[in-house]
């Protein structure tokens, strides 16, 4: 079963068509890229598998779960990053936890569990207590991620996760995400980077709303910038 599925999917904003006949599968367990530009339409493929916006043509399935037929089981599935942050920053990381654990109907005790699983899995295990205002930019998108992943989806959509973070904090939660999907938790990883790309990972081109390439990163090549620049006639 894939863990996410998008078939002819279209978009439109009035007369503007964001999205054109996209489809994409996204692995159990895989690390997928999707690469493109801005203005690409990657934020409004992720607000059609969220259901910000009613996907009105084509099929999206989460773990099998049709979003229009069974919505509720669909997002449950599903674990988000937002592009902007999402975390209070005025309460401490355990409390953000448990709100976000409340949301999804699970109890205290549970989310008490749930928040020290996470924040291992994430490496940030002595921030429990802390205010999230206190953390590094990259601690922030850390707990963000744990936040993502308290109610154990099957898959992980990460909008642009790295932006504003240095090299260093940018590499550690792309390894991050990466090591996620060692343990069996899917990705889908919108980016406009390359150097983020590694040749093993599932690949999916968007550019002005169309998908011009979907398969492993490594099946375009060693240069990927120059594959990149020959499909969309974009500079990454
Ligand atoms: N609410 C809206 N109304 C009208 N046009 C929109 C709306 N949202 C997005 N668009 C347009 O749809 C296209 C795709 O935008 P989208 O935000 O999905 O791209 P993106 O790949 O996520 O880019 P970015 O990296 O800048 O977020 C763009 O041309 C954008 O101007």
């Amino acid at each position: 079963m894939q863990a996410l599925s998008i078939q002819n999917v279209s978009h439109s904003f009035g007369r503007f068509q964001a999205l054109r006949d996209v489809s994409l599968n996204v692995p159990q367990g895989s690390f997928t890229a999707l690469l493109g530009v801005n203005g690409a339409g990657k934020t409004t493929l992720f607000s059609l598998i969220t259901r910000l916006y009613d996907n009105t043509s084509g099929r999206i399935t989460v773990a099998g779960h049709d979003l229009r037929r069974q919505p509720g089981a669909a997002l449950a599935r599903l674990g988000v990053v937002f592009q902007s942050r999402a975390l209070d920053a005025d309460l401490t990381v355990a409390q953000n936890l448990a709100y976000h654990a409340a949301l999804h109907g699970i109890g205290r005790a549970q989310a008490r569990l749930r928040s020290a699983e996470v924040l291992a899995l994430v490496g940030l295990s002595d921030r429990l207590d802390a205010r999230v205002s206190a953390l590094s930019g990259g601690q922030q998108r850390r707990a963000e991620i744990a936040r993502a992943l308290i109610h154990r989806p099957d898959i992980l959509l990460l909008d642009e996760a790295t932006v504003g973070l240095d090299v260093k904090s940018r590499a550690e939660v792309v390894a991050l995400t990466r090591s996620l999907t060692a343990q069996g938790v899917s990705a889908l990883w919108a980016t406009h980077i390359l150097d983020e790309i590694q040749p093993q990972d599932g690949l999916v081109i968007l550019h002005k709303g169309q998908v011009l390439a979907d398969g492993r990163a490594a099946d375009l090549g060693a240069d990927l910038t120059g594959a990149f620049l020959r499909l969309t006639g974009e500079q990454p």
